[in-house]
């Protein structure tokens, strides 16, 4: 594993150099990988170790939309594709995707079949690190571990079809067999991780759910919304709220961010942008520092994770999300940025 400096601080990170998809091949040759729903991540993982050569199981509800997706794309009832219970029994690793909240309903059925050596697998520390909201506590002679996509599973997927990998967290909670580093390491890169960030499941969980109420999801919506009503209440279109508040960003300026970091984004803007831009950046930090430590804290003490189980535990959860979705497309802004982006050239339609 090498040894990285991240800013002053010494982290390991597996590497695909170090650690070849042909070593991950060998480790892996006698294991069959059962993975347990078909979501989100679920095909992202699936098929990318199917396409790296890893014999790879689905598992899924029968007569179901995602039943019918896995067979589209290529798996086969009755040789890799199965009833969830039967796949638990062929799999010698279980790659636990269900969704949060569906783990727990599920787990009584998945700990039947966790027979000594084989491997129970997470893409998330939710399960475990939360045992007395999910009662996921497994036998101690399997091994434990996760791997964590630090993005969508569509991300993964469409990284991985690009050559591309896109980082992971990993870390072991249990192991039994002594095989258990192997074993996840391996795994991690037949999923399609580009490198391989080593954490606990505690910290996963806890880095993971703050990021997606924080800046990854919840926080930039609220700022964009903030920033897109202060241009509109002051007389500003719709056009030029939603281009000064997203598109620009999206389009123009993330895009340097992610090449080179903020200061390189900075300079390639006007002297004027950049003088604001530095005299401003640590007031909104300032404003919003207590939202996180608010945030933080209700990660932490569990109330996240009980507010989550509680609502994706209702059989109309996904009628209720799917609601508010709907609000969020409908609403201005966001409507707004669908003419914008109809505007894209590749958005055009071209006149025959
Ligand atoms: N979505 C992502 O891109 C992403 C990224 C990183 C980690 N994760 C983690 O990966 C895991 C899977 O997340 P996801 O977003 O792919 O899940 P998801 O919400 O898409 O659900 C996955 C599957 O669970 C099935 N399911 C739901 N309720 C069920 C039930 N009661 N019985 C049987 N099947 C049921 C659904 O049909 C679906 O196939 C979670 O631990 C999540 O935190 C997700
Ligand atoms: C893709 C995310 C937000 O990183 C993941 O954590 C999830 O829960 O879907
Ligand atoms: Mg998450
Ligand atoms: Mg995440």
């Amino acid at each position: 594993m090498a040894k990285l400096n991240f800013g002053g601080t010494e982290e390991t990170v597996v590497t695909r150099e170090e650690f070849p998809l042909s070593k991950a091949q060998e480790i892996l040759k006698n294991e069959t990988v059962a993975v347990i729903g078909y979501g989100v991540q679920g095909p992202g993982q699936a098929l990318n170790q199917k396409d790296n050569g890893i014999n790879v199981i689905v598992g899924q509800r029968k007569n179901s939309k995602t039943w019918d997706k896995a067979v589209r794309d290529g798996f086969v009832p009755g040789e890799t594709l199965f009833e969830i219970e039967e796949a638990l029994e062929r799999g010698t690793v279980i790659c636990y995707l269900l969704s949060d909240a569906a783990q727990i309903e599920l787990w009584p059925t998945v700990k039947k079949h966790l027979t000594a050596g084989k491997a129970l697998y997470f893409s998330h520390g939710f399960g475990i690190t939360f045992k007395e909201q999910t009662g996921i506590i497994p036998p101690a002679d399997v091994d434990v571990f996760l791997v964590a996509p630090k993005g969508s599973g569509t991300s993964l997927r469409r990284m991985f079809l690009e050559g591309r990998g896109l980082n992971s967290s990993f870390a072991i909670f249990q192991d039994a067999t002594g095989r258990a580093f192997e074993r996840v390491i391996s795994l991690g890169i037949a999923v399609g991780s580009g490198y391989l960030f080593e954490t606990d499941f505690r910290k996963e969980v806890f880095s993971d759910l703050t990021g997606e109420r924080g800046t990854l999801m919840g926080c930039i919506q609220g700022i964009f919304a903030a920033q897109y009503e202060v241009l509109r209440s002051k007389g500003h279109s719709p056009s030029e709220s939603f281009n000064e508040t997203v598109e620009e960003l999206t389009q123009s300026l993330m895009p340097l961010v992610a090449e080179n970091g903020m200061d390189w984004m900075y300079a390639n803007c006007s002297t004027t942008a950049q003088r604001g831009a530095l005299d401003w950046w640590k007031k909104f930090r300032d404003a919003t520092k207590p939202v996180f430590e608010e945030l933080y804290e209700s990660v932490a003490t569990g109330k996240e994770s009980q507010r989550s189980i509680d609502s994706n535990s209702q059989p109309d959860y996904r009628v209720k999300l799917d609601a508010e979705l709907a609000e969020l497309r409908d609403s201005e802004m966001w409507q707004s940025g669908k003419t914008v982006r109809s505007l894209r050239p590749e958005n055009q339609v071209v006149e025959a």
